[in-house]
């Protein structure tokens, strides 16, 4: 489980990212007892940010979180970033850069944007940073846009 953050250095007027959805995805499913629910607003450029404080619940080494985890965080906002353009994509292929340890129980903002699209290919890239501003980890990514549609009722970035 997770909680939201308030960072000192949110200045940026956001949109909070709706699904209506009861799902049962890891990173944001309110359906998901054990999941992250990780909530996203949508900054006025199209970039998506999460405040969130998660659980020691979640951690690899002593206050640190586990680097599988740190990339459900970083696959989470870039998939954001493309549901706040209006694309359902699946996560093709995702690098990822460890850069420092990422705390457990202290502010953090996961950020992810959509960096070009071509047909279906969204290549995206997502950050995390601690309190101060500080770069822990970084990803890009090549999202695929799915064939299907989603199921009757998912209603994804509704407001409803
Ligand atoms: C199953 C869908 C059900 C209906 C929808 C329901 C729900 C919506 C689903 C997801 C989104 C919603 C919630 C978000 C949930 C989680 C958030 C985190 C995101 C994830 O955690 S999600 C899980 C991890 N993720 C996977 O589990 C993916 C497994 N995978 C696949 O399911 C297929 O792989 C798929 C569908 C991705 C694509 O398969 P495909 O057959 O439709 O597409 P194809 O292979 O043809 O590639 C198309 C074009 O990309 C080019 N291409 C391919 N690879 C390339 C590369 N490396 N570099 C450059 N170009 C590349 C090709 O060359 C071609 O290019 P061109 O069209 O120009 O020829």
């Amino acid at each position: 489980m997770t909680q939201t953050a308030n960072h000192s250095n949110n200045q940026q007027e956001t949109t909070p990212l709706y699904h209506g959805a009861q799902n049962h995805c890891f990173g944001c499913g309110t359906g998901n007892p054990v999941g992250l629910h990780l909530t996203f607003s949508v900054a006025p450029d199209g970039a998506v940010l999460c405040d969130a404080i998660v659980s020691s619940n979640y951690e690899g080494p002593p206050g640190c979180l586990h680097g599988g985890i740190i990339a459900t965080l970083l696959d989470e906002a870039m998939s954001k970033a493309n549901r706040a353009g209006g694309v359902t994509a699946m996560t093709r292929q995702m690098q990822i850069e460890y850069l420092r340890p990422v705390p457990s129980e202290s502010p953090i903002r996961i950020t992810g944007r959509v960096i070009r699209s071509e047909g279906r290919k969204h290549w995206t890239e997502a950050s995390i940073q601690n309190g101060d501003g500080t770069k822990l980890a970084a990803a890009s990514a090549l999202f695929i846009a799915v064939r299907q549609s989603l199921p009757a009722g998912n209603s994804f970035n509704s407001q409803e």
